[in-house]
C-alpha cells in the first residue's frame, strides 16, 4: 500500500456508514441509472413496468457501487497522491482495503442475485460484465498504460443501457446497440473536458490522460472530433431505427447545437480552463436531458398529443 495510514480513529456509525457510500462514488451513479431508465422506457414503448424499474436500478445501482468500490482499492496509491482524490475512504485511512473488499463483493453479489430473480440472467451478466471491464480493461490494464485508456474504457460506462433494454425485452436489439454506441462517443468530450482542468493532477502521477501526453490543442481536436460524431449518431434513434420521434428529435437537435458549439469555442481556445469546464458540465446536462428527451417521446400520452395536434392541423 502505496502512502496510506490507517488511524484507529472512534468514529460513530453515521461516519464509517458515509465512508462506505464516498466509496462507491455516487455522483456518477445517477446518470449511469437515467441511462438505463431511458433504454427501458424505450424498449417497453414508454409503459414500462414500475417494479421491473425499481429493480433494475437497484441492481444497476449496486453493480457499479461494486465496480467504483473495486476501483477505489485497486487505485488508491494514485488516489493518496492527488489532490483531488486524497481524501477518499482508502487514502484518507478511514476504510480498509479488506474491508472495502469485502463491501464491493458483497454489492457485486446482491445486485446479480436481484438480477437473476427478478429480472433475468442476461441483465445480471451484462451488469457483471460491466464491473469486469471497469475492472480489469479500464482501470488495471489501460487506465496507466494507454491514451486511449479512457475511449476503449468507457465501453463499461455504456453497458448500463444494455442492462436496460435487456430488462425489458430479454435480448439485444440495435436500439440497444445504440444507445451504448452514443455513451461510447459522449465519453471522449466528457471525461477529456475534465482533463483539460485538472491535468497536472494526472501528469504528477504519470497517469497518460490525454492531454497529458500531447497537450491541449491535440486533446481539444480529439474532442471536437467525437462531438462531431456523437450528435448525428443521436438521430439514428429516429432513422433508420425509428425508436424515436419528433419530440426527441427537436430536443436532440437543440441539445446537439450547444453541444458542437462548446467544442467548437474549445476547438479555438485549448488552454482556456473555464471553458473546459463549460463543455465538462455541458456534457453532463446533454447526456441526462438526451435520455429525458427518449423517455418523453416515448410515452403514450406523447404519441395521442401529437396525433391530436397533426390531426387538428389537417382539419
Ligand atoms: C471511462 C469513462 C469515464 C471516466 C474516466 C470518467 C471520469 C470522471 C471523473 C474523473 C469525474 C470527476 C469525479 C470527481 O470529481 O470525483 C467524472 C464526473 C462525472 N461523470 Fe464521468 N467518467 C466516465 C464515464 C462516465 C459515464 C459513462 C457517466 C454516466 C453516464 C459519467 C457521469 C459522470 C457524472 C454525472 C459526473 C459528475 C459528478 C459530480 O457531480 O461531481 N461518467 N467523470
Ligand atoms: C454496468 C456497470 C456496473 C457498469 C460500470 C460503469 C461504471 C462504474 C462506470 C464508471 C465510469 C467512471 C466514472 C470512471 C471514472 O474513472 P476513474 O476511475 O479514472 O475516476 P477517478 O479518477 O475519479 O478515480
Amino acid at each position: 500500500m502505496i502512502g496510506t495510514s490507517y488511524s484507529p480513529r472512534h468514529e460513530n456509525v453515521l461516519d464509517v456508514l458515509k465512508s462506505y457510500y464516498q466509496l462507491t462514488k455516487p455522483r456518477i451513479i445517477p446518470l449511469l441509472l437515467i441511462t438505463t431508465a431511458a433504454a427501458m422506457w424505450m424498449a417497453s414503448e414508454g409503459q414500462v413496468d414500475p417494479f421491473l424499474l425499481f429493480i433494475t436500478l437497484l441492481g444497476g445501482t449496486l453493480a457499479a457501487a461494486s465496480a467504483q468500490t473495486l476501483n477505489c482499492i485497486y487505485d488508491q496509491d494514485i488516489d493518496y497522491e492527488m489532490v483531488r482524490t486524497r481524501k477518499r475512504p482508502i487514502p484518507s485511512g478511514r476504510v480498509q482495503p479488506r474491508h472495502a473488499f469485502i463491501f464491493a463483493i458483497a454489492l457485486g453479489v446482491l445486485s446479480f442475485t436481484l438480477f437473476a430473480l427478478f429480472v433475468n440472467l442476461l441483465s445480471g451478466f451484462l451488469a457483471l460484465s460491466g464491473i469486469a471491464f471497469y475492472m480489469v480493461i479500464y482501470t488495471h490494464f489501460l487506465k496507466r498504460h494507454s491514451t486511449q485508456n479512457i475511449v476503449i474504457g468507457g465501453a463499461a460506462g455504456s453497458i448500463p443501457p444494455l442492462v436496460g433494454w435487456t430488462a425489458v425485452t430479454g435480448e439485444l436489439a440495435w436500439p440497444a446497440w445504440l444507445l451504448f454506441a452514443l455513451i461510447f462517443l459522449w465519453t471522449p468530450p466528457h471525461f477529456w473536458a475534465l482533463a483539460l482542468m485538472i491535468r497536472d493532477d494526472y501528469a504528477q502521477v504519470n497517469i497518460p490522460m490525454l492531454p497529458v501526453i500531447v497537450g491541449e490543442e491535440k486533446t481539444v481536436q480529439q474532442i471536437g472530433l467525437y462531438t462531431l460524431l456523437v450528435v448525428p449518431c443521436s438521430f439514428l434513434l429516429i432513422y433508420p431505427l425509428g425508436v424515436s420521434g419528433v419530440v426527441y428529435g427537436t430536443i436532440a437537435a437543440l441539445l446537439g447545437v450547444i453541444f458542437l458549439r462548446k467544442a467548437w469555442q474549445l476547438y479555438q481556445a485549448p488552454t482556456d480552463k473555464e471553458l473546459a469546464k463549460s463543455m465538462f458540465k455541458y456534457s453532463i446536462l446533454y447526456m441526462m436531458l438526451l435520455c429525458t428527451g427518449m423517455v418523453v417521446d416515448s410515452l403514450p400520452v406523447t404519441h395521442q398529443a401529437i396525433a391530436f395536434l397533426t390531426h387538428t392541423g389537417l382539419s
